[in-house]
């Protein structure tokens, strides 16, 4: 059974809006794949979708080998969100935090400590277990919001657009994390419109006016050009 994720055939729309059509992707275990897409291309569609916030009427998705629509809780357990808006509980401790959401996904009381450690020792975030969420910044924030995603032990990562509002460093740091989960054998899917958190060995999927327009790997399709400049002549839009 795979590890990864597959949407086949999802088409969305919001009354006579037209948002996803016929968007059909797969991302194996290990691989980081950069979903880019340009304001209202329909990222954030899509990861409703995906965390079935949304129901599409047409099309199927698999995450780990769950059928999301016949077995939503299986296939849900198998997926790790961290979503654009921060969602935490700024007046409790980042430990504190954890252990709400490790009890939300029915972890054991005996395995969370256990859990939520090495959840914080792989972002570095240990020794800023006891403090409030309040106390952290932005990109300390977004990493507690990555271990949290963690805890359950998750096939499949999605995050959608994770750096907004970061400096430029704590972009830098949360996207090299994320890259070292996927190398570690995670399948991550990371909805972006900025080009240069893409690497050249990254899976990449262009979203663009609810169509995926182009896919492949990065290095490859992006030719002589600079991902940037690629990215503009496919969709028209800055990046
Ligand atoms: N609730 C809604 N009702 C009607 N149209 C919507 C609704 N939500 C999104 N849309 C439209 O659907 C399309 C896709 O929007 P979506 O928010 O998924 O794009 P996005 O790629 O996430 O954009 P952004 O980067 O700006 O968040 C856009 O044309 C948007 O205007």
């Amino acid at each position: 059974m795979t590890k990864g994720l597959t949407v086949r055939g999802l088409s969305f729309e919001y009354g006579a809006k037209k948002a996803l059509d016929n968007v059909s992707l797969e991302v194996p275990a290990g691989r980081f794949c950069a979903l880019l897409g340009p304001n209202g291309a329909g990222k954030s569609t899509l990861v409703s979708l995906l965390t079935r916030l949304l129901v599409a009427p047409k099309g199927e998705i698999e995450i780990a080998g769950q059928d999301l629509r016949a077995a939503p809780r299986r296939a849900l357990a198998q997926l790790g969100v961290v979503f654009q808006q921060p969602t935490l509980d700024l007046s409790l401790s980042v430990r504190q935090n954890l252990m709400y959401f490790a009890a939300l996904h029915g972890i054991a009381r005996s395995e969370i400590p256990g859990r939520i450690d090495a959840a914080l020792d792989r972002l570095d975030m240990r020794a800023r277990a006891d403090e409030k969420a309040a106390a952290l910044n932005g990109g300390h924030r977004r990493r507690m919001e990555l271990a949290r995603a963690l805890l359950h032990e998750p096939s499949v990562l999605l995050l959608d657009e994770p750096t907004v509002g970061l400096d430029a460093a704590a972009r830098a740091a949360i996207t090299a994390h994320v890259h070292d989960l996927a190398d570690r054998g995670l399948c991550v899917l990371w909805t972006t419109h900025l080009t240069d958190e893409v690497r050249d060995d990254d899976a990449l999927l262009v979203l663009h006016r609810g169509r995926i327009i182009q896919s492949g790997v990065t290095g490859a399709i992006r030719g002589n050009q600079t991902l940037s400049d690629w990215f503009l002549a496919q969709t028209g839009a800055p990046a």
